[in-house]
């Protein structure tokens, strides 16, 4: 980057100068502001003349970009804005002295994720979310520069591929049934506590399939403590005025001490690392775990991921940190978007009761109150078909689209230059909310998925919504995260009656407000109170009946972890007195702690 090259030269001058003739401070001050400035100037050129090429976009500032314009919350709302007042769905932002494109239509996001996928599978350099976090060695940050990155990024995906790949879903149906039947079974019992449940559910599914042991209880740390984890990184990923951000403009920055002023609020993220070692051990303990069932109990649950990865590390020649990555996505990526997912679907049913009724009637009309529904019956569900498909479009998690991708050459839309290298983010609350293509797009209207209905449009892709991503980086969990979603919405609008909660006193409804989502990349409601009530006598018999069998079906991945994130460092390093490190080869090892 040219002001690194120019802080070190401006380094090497000064050394020199002090070397030399002994010249007085001011001297050397005017020196160091002249050259200063010159970088300046240099740069913010440079900048002014690729914002020339680039699309649209408000005019940068030097060094900070427009970063001074971005609000502190929400920045896509902002993105949304400024394409709409610039007349383009791709504009060019400046966040600091980099830019980024961001993509506010869906048929723009196609014409370059999905047509130009092959130069788009990267992604960026990320100082704060890669380097300093899990960089080359997690799929979710891989950048690809060479063609031996493409092979490491396409091992893993491969990898990934086994676990939770279209392919491999359909054998994790009966997990997410069972599961999604106990949720069912605490909205009965403990209906106030409904966020927790979907929470317990979607970290129980990932469990069971990666670790082949299922999380009873929402007091299970491992929820509250991998949900914790995902927040905050997903709040540092957020384009912000926040000093983190300053090290994407200056990646040199990162090689300083942690005390330094910018690495602020990073702390929890630079232990994060640690996640390596944690999922790692967790992951051993899980083979070892299985290894120890009987035969025929093995033969009876589907073959743990960890197991398989395990079997696959010497084929692939897998490092302990690559491993680990490997497995704790599963939690890290698959658990708090898949729960936030289930409770904006809650949000829908309080705010829009006419579009929860309508798919009640037509569950009933199918399945009637003596079973919950079931995937065969989908084909007779089509209103409850795109209940769930507006679920993933009305207010999607992931909302400007995970990571960004970077295209590996330069590229052109619309005559405009998107660099190599270069930020592009799907911004899919614009995407989703833009009224061309989602009339009224505030409004939760299933109906708009059906031929025939005045706000049906047409979309570039068959699904309808791009709430997974893009191209070859399209998210990995998403059949397992559609087909988990479609069971559970499916069992809760046929059991419950999902309604603003009503002060008993007062007859009160509260008002619920379809706005207040939290302001994380990967967003979910803020906390609202709900009633949720069995439907009918006949339903709520039903409902206990399905969640006692399931208890008694799950019952063979039942199991204990001896492991906590939270202690995990602590209690390790008193023990042993050794802390993990990765050797050159990225072999985890065990050295010793000073004093
Ligand atoms: C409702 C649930 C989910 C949503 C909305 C979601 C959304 C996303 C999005 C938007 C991306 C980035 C795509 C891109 O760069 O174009 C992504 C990536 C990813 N997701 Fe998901 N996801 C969900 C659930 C899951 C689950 C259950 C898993 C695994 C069990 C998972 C694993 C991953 C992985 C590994 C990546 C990185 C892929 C790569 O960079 O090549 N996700 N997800």
């Amino acid at each position: 980057m040219f002001a690194d090259r120019a802080i070190l030269e401006t380094y090497a001058f000064l050394r020199a100068q002090a070397a030399s003739a002994n010249p007085s401070t001011s001297n050397v001050w005017l020196a160091i502001l002249a050259i200063a400035a010159v970088a300046v100037v240099v740069d913010y050129a440079h900048m002014l003349y690729l914002r020339s090429r680039m699309p649209p976009g408000p005019l940068p500032l030097p060094i900070v970009g427009n970063t001074l314009s971005l609000p502190k919350n929400k920045p896509w709302i902002h993105f949304e804005n400024l394409s709409k007042e610039l007349g383009s769905p791709v504009i060019t932002f400046w966040i600091g002295r980099n830019p980024t494109v961001w993509i506010n239509d869906a048929w723009s996001a196609h014409e370059i994720f999905e047509k130009k996928a092959q130069i788009y599978t990267s992604r960026p350099r990320m100082i704060v979310f890669g380097e300093l976090g899990s960089g080359q060695s997690n799929l979710v940050t891989m950048q690809i520069r060479n063609n031996a990155e493409r092979e490491h990024w396409r091992i893993h995906r491969k990898l990934m591929h086994l676990g939770v790949g279209v392919q491999s879903v359909r054998g994790y149906r009966a997990i997410q049934n069972n599961e999604s039947k106990i949720v069912a079974y605490d909205f009965l019992r403990e209906p106030k506590e409904y966020v927790k449940h979907l929470e317990r559910y979607a970290t129980s599914v990932v469990s069971i399939i990666g670790f082949g042991r299922r999380v009873a209880s929402y007091n299970d740390p491992i929820i509250t403590e991998v949900i914790a984890l995902m927040q905050l990184a997903a709040d540092l990923n957020v384009p912000g005025k926040s000093f983190p951000m300053l090290l994407e403009t200056f990646p040199i920055l990162a090689k300083f001490p942690w005390f330094m002023p910018w690495f602020k609020g990073l702390g929890a993220r630079r232990k994060q690392k640690g996640g390596h070692y944690f999922f790692h051990t967790l992951a051993e303990e899980a083979v070892e775990q299985y290894d120890a069932k009987p035969p025929a109990q093995q033969a009876a649950m589907p073959t743990p991921y960890v197991k398989t990865l395990f079997d696959s590390a010497a084929q692939y020649n897998l490092p302990a940190d690559e491993l680990s990555a490997l497995t704790g996505n599963l939690f890290g990526a698959g658990a708090d978007t898949s729960s936030s997912t289930l409770v904006t679907f809650v949000l829908a049913c309080c705010a829009f009761p006419e579009a929860m009724h309508k798919a009640q009637a037509e569950i009933d009309a199918v399945v009637g109150p003596l079973r919950s529904p079931h995937w065969d019956d989908s084909p007779s569900l089509p209103y409850l078909n795109a209940f769930v498909k507006e679920v993933f479009r009305w207010r999607s998690v992931a909302i400007i689209g995970g990571q960004p991708h970077s295209p590996t050459q330069d590229d052109t839309w619309n005559g405009y230059l998107i660099p190599a290298r270069s930020w592009v983010q799907g911004n899919v609350w614009a995407i989703h909310h833009n009224d061309r293509d989602f009339p009224e797009p505030d409004r939760f209207h299933p109906d708009r998925y059906t031929e025939g209905d005045p706000l049906h449009r047409p979309f570039p892709n068959d699904k309808g919504y791009m709430t997974f991503g893009w191209g070859r980086r399209v998210c990995s969990g998403q059949a397992l995260a559609e087909q988990g979603t479609w069971i559970t919405v499916a069992r809760l609008l046929w059991g419950f009656d999902i309604r603003k909660y009503r002060d008993p006193r007062t007859g009160e409804e509260e008002e619920v407000d379809i706005f207040a989502f939290t302001n994380g990349l990967n967003m979910r409601p803020q906390p609202f109170r709900c009633q949720i009530t069995a439907r009918t006598e006949q339903i709520r018999e039903s409902i206990l009946r399905e969640g006692e069998q399931a208890l008694e079906d799950l019952k063979i991945h039942d199991g204990e972890s001896k492991y906590r994130m939270s202690t995990f460092y602590q209690k390790e390093k008193k023990k042993l007195k050794e802390e993990p490190v990765m050797d050159e080869k990225g072999n985890l090892t065990f050295v010793k702690v000073e004093g």
